[in-house]
C-alpha cells in the first residue's frame, strides 16, 4: 500500500492473521500458479519459525469467476463443464484435488481455513446488503454493482487514479451500470445458468471478488494482519476487496503483499498464452523439491524466468546442499565429543539466514547462506569434526532449509515415491505367491490369514478367473 519496505507489527503481538487469495479451480495448476503457493508459503513458515502463531486462510474460488473482468462472459467453472461434460461443482471438486496433490507434493503446508465461495454465499449477500444500506451498491435488473463514483479511495492500493481507469471503455461496457468502473457484486443467473442462488435480489450468483473480502473479515477479523497475491490481482481484485469491505464500513487488511510473475522467455506463463507447463508434467521430470528450490531461489517480488538451464541449476544446487546435510546426518553417528571452529562458522550463517530474512523474506538470500555453511560443512568434513558442531549443523540444515524454506523434505521427492511404487510392486508379487502356494496346497486358513493382514493396510485382493489381483 505504502509501495516501500515498512517494519511489520502485528495486531496482536505473537498472532498473525494472514490472508491469500486462492486459485480458481477449473484446470491443473502450472509453474506460475506455484510460484505464488510457495512464496507465500515460505513467508507463513517464517514468521511461524520465529515464535508467532500463524493463522493462514487461502480460499478456493468455486463460482462467479468470469472469463473477462468487466463482468462480462461465461464462469469459468461453468465453461469447463461444458467442456468436460461434467457437472460444475464436479469440475471444482476435481481440480480442487488435483491442486491440492500438486502443493503437497511441493512442500507447501495446508491452509489453516480454506473456505470455499460457494460455501459463504450468505456472508456474500450479508456484505452485500450492507453496502447497499451504505448507500455504496445499486441494483439494477437482477444483478448489484459496486458504486465507484461514491467511495472516492477507490483505487488507494493501486494508485490509479479514477479518471485513468478503463479510460475510453466507458460507453462500450457500461451496460446497466452506472459508470463502466463499477463491478458486480451479485449477478442475476440467466436462463440456463446451473450455480445460482436465491437472493434478496432474484436469483443469481456472486461476484468474484465479494468472496474474498466476505470470507477474510469472516475468519481473521477485522483490521487482518496480512493480505497476499498475484501482482496480477492488485487491480481490479484487491482494489476491490478493499473497497467492499472499508465502504460497509469494516477496518481491512494492514499489510499487503503481492508475488511478481513467473515467466518465460520473459513472457507471463498463462493458461490463455499457451506458455505453460503443469506441475503435474514437470513433476515426471524434475523432482517437486528440485521445483520448489528454483523458486525459493528467487525474491517473491522479483520476476522468476523459467528454463531448462535454470532447472539444471537448481538441480545441482539442490543436491549441494542435500547431501551436505545427508553427510552431517551419517558422520553424527560416530562424531567425537569435542569443540571445533566449525561451530562458530554455523552461528554466524544462521545469522545471516534470519537477518536476510527478517529483510523482506529475502529468500535468494537466505539461500545464499546456506550455500555458504555448507562450503564450510565440506570443508570441515574433509577431517574429523565433533558432535556438537555436527549437530549444529544439522540443526541449521533441519530448521532453517527445512521448516522455514520447505526443503529436504524426501517424503514427496519423485525419484523417491517412483522407486516406493516399484518397490510396492515387487513386494506385493512376493506377498501373492506366497498365499497362491497355501491356496494350492489347501492351507486355506493361512491364504486367508495374508489376505487379512494386506486388508489391514489398505490392500484388498480379489481372486478372480485370471488369477489373484490387488488395489489400494
Ligand atoms: N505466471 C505466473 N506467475 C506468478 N503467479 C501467477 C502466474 N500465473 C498465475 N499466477 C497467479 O495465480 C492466480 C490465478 O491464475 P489464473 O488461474 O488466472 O492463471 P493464468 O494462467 O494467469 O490464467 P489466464 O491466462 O486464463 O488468466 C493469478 O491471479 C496469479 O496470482
Ligand atoms: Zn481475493
Amino acid at each position: 500500500m505504502q509501495r516501500q519496505k515498512v517494519k511489520f507489527v502485528a495486531g496482536t503481538p505473537g498472532k498473525i492473521g494472514m490472508y491469500l487469495c486462492g486459485p480458481t479451480v477449473y484446470s491443473d495448476a502450472h509453474l506460475g500458479h506455484a510460484k505464488k503457493e510457495v512464496a507465500f508459503d515460505v513467508i507463513r513458515r517464517y514468521l511461524t519459525h520465529r515464535g508467532n502463531a500463524v493463522r493462514y486462510v487461502s480460499n478456493i474460488t468455486d463460482v462467479g469467476h468470469l472469463l473477462n473482468d468487466a463482468d462480462e462472459g461465461e464462469d469459468k467453472i461453468a465453461r469447463r463443464a461444458a467442456l468436460e461434460k461434467l457437472e460444475p461443482m464436479e469440475v471444482a471438486e476435481k481440480y480442487y484435488w488435483s491442486f491440492m496433490d500438486d502443493m503437497a507434493r511441493l512442500s507447501v503446508q495446508r491452509p489453516s481455513i480454506q473456505p470455499r465461495a460457494t460455501g459463504h454465499i450468505t456472508e456474500q449477500i450479508e456484505l452485500i446488503q450492507e453496502l447497499i444500506a451504505r448507500g455504496h451498491a445499486y441494483e439494477a435488473g437482477g444483478s448489484v454493482y459496486f458504486d465507484v463514483r461514491s467511495w472516492p479511495s477507490y483505487g488507494k492500493l493501486s494508485g490509479r487514479k479514477l479518471d485513468d481507469q478503463e479510460e475510453g471503455t466507458r460507453e462500450t461496457v457500461r451496460g446497466e451500470k452506472r459508470d463502466a468502473r463499477d463491478f458486480a457484486l451479485w449477478k442475476k443467473a440467466e436462463h440456463g445458468h446451473i450455480m445460482r442462488w436465491n437472493s434478496p435480489w432474484g436469483s443469481g450468483f456472486p461476484g468474484w471478488h465479494i468472496e474474498c473480502s466476505a470470507m477474510s473479515l469472516k475468519y481473521l477479523g477485522e483490521n487482518f494482519d496480512i493480505h497476499g497475491g498475484g501482482l496480477d490481482l492488485e487491480f481490479p481484485h484487491h482494489e476491490a476487496e478493499i473497497a467492499q469491505a472499508e465502504a460497509a464500513g469494516h477496518g481491512f487488511a494492514r499489510y499487503w503483499m503481492h508475488n511478481n510473475m513467473l515467466t518465460i522467455g520473459g513472457e507471463k506463463m498463462s493458461k490463455s498464452k499457451g506458455n505453460f507447463t503443469t506441475l503435474k508434467e514437470l513433476f515426471e521430470r524434475i523432482d517437486p523439491q528440485v521445483v520448489r528450490f528454483l523458486l525459493v531461489g528467487s525474491h517473491y517480488r522479483s520476476v522468476t524466468e523459467m528454463s531448462e538451464d535454470a532447472f539444471v541449476s537448481a538441480q545441482n544446487g539442490y543436491r549441494r546442499l542435500h547431501d551436505a546435510r545427508a553427510e552431517v546426518e551419517r558422520r553424527l553417528v560416530s562424531a567425537p565429543k569435542r569443540s571445533d571452529a566449525l561451530s562458530a562458522k554455523v552461528t554466524q550463517h544462521v545469522q545471516a539466514f534470519e537477518e536476510a530474512m527478517s529483510d523482506d523474506f529475502n529468500t535468494p538470500r537466505a539461500v545464499a547462506a546456506l550455500f555458504n555453511l555448507t562450503s564450510d560443512v565440506n570443508a570441515a568434513l574433509a577431517g574429523e569434526v565433533g558432535r556438537e558442531a555436527l549437530e549444529q549443523a544439522k540443526a541449521a540444515y533441519d530448521e532453517l532449509g527445512g521448516q522455514v524454506l520447505g526443503l529436504f523434505d524426501s517424503g514427496v521427492a519423485n525419484s523417491a515415491s517412483q522407486d516406493d511404487t516399484a518397490l510396492v510392486s515387487t513386494l506385493m508379487d512376493v506377498v501373492l505367491d506366497a498365499r497362491q502356494h497355501y491356496r494350492l496346497s489347501k492351507q486355506y486358513e493361512q491364504s486367508d490369514a495374508l489376505r487379512g493382514k494386506l486388508a489391514d493396510v489398505g490392500v484388498t485382493v480379489e481372486d478372480t478367473k485370471d488369477g489373484q489381483r490387488w488395489k489400494r
